[in-house]
C-alpha cells in the first residue's frame, strides 16, 4: 500500500526480499511489516532483529558492485554491537573485532555494527579509513616518511594530541567519536595487529630495508544501510587481494612508491620505458607479497583466483533468479587485468540495497 513515508516503504521491501531468502512465510513477512509500520509510526524509526541485521549485512556485500570478493558473502561473521554507546565500549569491540577476523593468520569475514544513526541523534563514528594503518608524515622539506594515503588523517590524530613514532610504518591509533562528543583517540595495541615483512623467494627487492604490511584491511568509514536504517559505524573486513598491496599501496607514485628502487636492486636498464622495467619491477613486488603472505600463513587471494571466484558468483547469483550488477573499472584487477575474464565481460552498475556507501570524512 502507499506509504507517506519513505523508512516505511525501504523497510518494506527489505523486509520481503529479506524474508523470502531466509525462507520465511508470506503471514510472518506481513505480520513483520505491519510491527514496523507500527513502531516507525510511534518513533520515526525501527529496530532490526539480530537475524535481519545480519542477513541483511550479507545481502550488503552481495549488492556491492564495486567488490570481486563477493563469492562468500553469505558467510560473513556478525558482531552485533547495537548495546555499545560509549567510546570506551566501542573501542573494546574494536580489539575483539580484529582479533576475531585475524584468527592467528586464517582470516574471518566480519562486521560489527554499532548503534543506527537514528532520529534521536548521537551517531557514533570511527574516523578512521581502516582500523589498521601506517601514519604519513611530512617533512619540513616536502617529503612524506610513512604512508601518503595517510597524511590528513595523521594530522588529524596530532591535533587530537596523538604522537606518533615518526617511521615509515607507524600504527595509526583508533580514533571513536559519539555523537556530538570530541572525538577520543585511542592506542592499538601492536600485540593483536599481524604484519607480513614482504620478501621475494629468490630476489634482495629492498637491500637494507624492511618493508612490510598488515594482514587485514578493515574498512572503518563506510554506511551500512539496510532498509532504510543507516549504521555509520560498521567496520568489515574480508582478507586481501595482492595486488591491492603489490599494486597500488606500495607501487603508486601517490603511495610508498616502491617500483624504481626494486628496479635498480634488480639491475634493470631503467634508461628507457621500453625494457618494461616498471612492469618487471611490479610483477616481482606482487609475487613477493602472495610469497610472503602464504609463508606467514596469512589469507591471501591473488587476482587470477578472485576472478575466477568472481565468475563463480556469477552463475551462482544467476542459478538463484538474481541479477548480477558490478562496476567493470573497479573489478578488474590494476595488474595484468586483460588475463582475466572479468576484463572481457561487461556487469551493470546498478543500484541495489541493502549496500555499504561512502560517507564524507567527519573530519
Ligand atoms: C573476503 C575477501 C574479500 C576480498 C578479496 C575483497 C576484495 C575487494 C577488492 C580488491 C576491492 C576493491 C578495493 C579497492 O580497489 O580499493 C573491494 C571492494 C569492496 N568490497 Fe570487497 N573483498 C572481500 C570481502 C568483502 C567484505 C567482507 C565486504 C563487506 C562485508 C566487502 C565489501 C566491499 C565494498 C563495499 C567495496 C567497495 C569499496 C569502495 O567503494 O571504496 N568486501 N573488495
Ligand atoms: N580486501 C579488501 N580491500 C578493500 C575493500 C574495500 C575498500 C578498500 C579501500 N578502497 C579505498 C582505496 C582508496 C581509493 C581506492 N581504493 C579496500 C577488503 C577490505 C575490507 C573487506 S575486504
Amino acid at each position: 500500500e502507499p506509504h507517506a513515508n519513505p523508512l516505511a516503504s525501504e523497510a518494506d521491501s527489505f523486509i520481503r526480499d529479506c524474508y523470502r531468502e531466509l525462507g520465511e512465510s508470506i503471514e510472518r513477512t506481513e505480520q513483520r511489516i505491519r510491527q514496523i509500520h507500527e513502531e516507525v509510526a510511534r518513533t520515526g524509526t525501527y529496530t532490526h532483529t539480530l537475524e535481519e541485521l545480519a542477513h541483511g549485512a550479507r545481502m550488503a556485500w552481495r549488492n556491492s558492485n564495486r567488490c570481486i570478493g563477493r563469492l562468500f558473502w553469505n558467510r560473513l561473521h556478525v558482531f552485533d554491537c547495537r548495546g555499545s554507546t560509549t567510546e570506551q565500549s566501542v573501542y573494546e569491540a574494536l580489539l575483539r573485532h580484529i582479533e576475531y577476523a585475524t584468527n592467528g593468520g586464517e582470516i574471518r569475514s566480519t562486521i560489527t555494527v554499532f548503534p543506527p544513526s537514528t532520529v534521536h541523534g548521537n551517531p557514533i563514528r570511527i574516523w578512521n579509513h581502516q582500523l589498521i594503518r601506517y601514519a604519513g608524515y611530512v617533512a619540513p622539506d616536502g617529503g612524506i616518511v610513512g604512508d601518503p594515503a595517510s597524511v590528513a588523517f595523521t594530522k588529524a590524530c596530532e591535533s587530537l594530541g596523538w604522537r606518533g613514532d615518526g617511521t615509515a610504518f607507524d600504527l595509526l591509533p583508533l580514533v571513536i567519536q559519539c555523537g556530538d562528543n570530541a572525538p577520543k583517540v585511542f592506542e592499538l595495541p601492536k600485540d593483536i595487529v599481524v604484519e607480513v615483512p614482504i620478501r621475494h623467494p629468490e630476489i634482495d627487492l629492498f637491500p637494507g630495508d624492511v618493508i612490510k604490511w598488515y594482514a587485514v584491511p578493515i574498512i572503518a568509514d563506510m554506511r551500512l544501510e539496510i532498509g532504510g536504517i543507516s549504521y555509520a559505524a560498521a567496520p568489515f573486513n574480508g582478507w586481501y587481494m595482492g595486488t591491492e598491496i603489490g599494486a597500488r599501496n606500495l607501487a603508486d607514485k601517490s603511495r610508498y612508491d616502491l617500483l624504481p628502487r626494486i628496479a635498480a636492486a634488480m639491475g634493470l636498464d631503467m634508461s628507457s620505458s621500453l625494457s618494461l622495467w616498471q612492469d618487471r619491477a611490479l610483477v616481482e613486488l606482487n609475487a613477493a607479497v602472495l610469497h610472503s603472505f602464504r609463508q606467514h600463513g596469512v589469507s591471501i587471494v591473488d587476482h587470477h583466483t578472485a576472478a575466477q571466484q568472481l565468475g563463480t558468483f556469477r552463475k551462482n547469483e544467476e542459478k538463484e533468479g538474481r541479477d548480477v550488477t558490478g562496476r567493470w573499472s573497479w573489478l578488474i584487477p590494476p595488474m595484468s587485468p586483460a588475463t582475466t575474464d572479468i576484463f572481457h565481460s561487461s556487469f551493470e552498475d546498478r543500484v541495489l540495497n541493502p549496500n555499504y556507501w561512502s560517507q564524507p570524512a567527519p573530519y
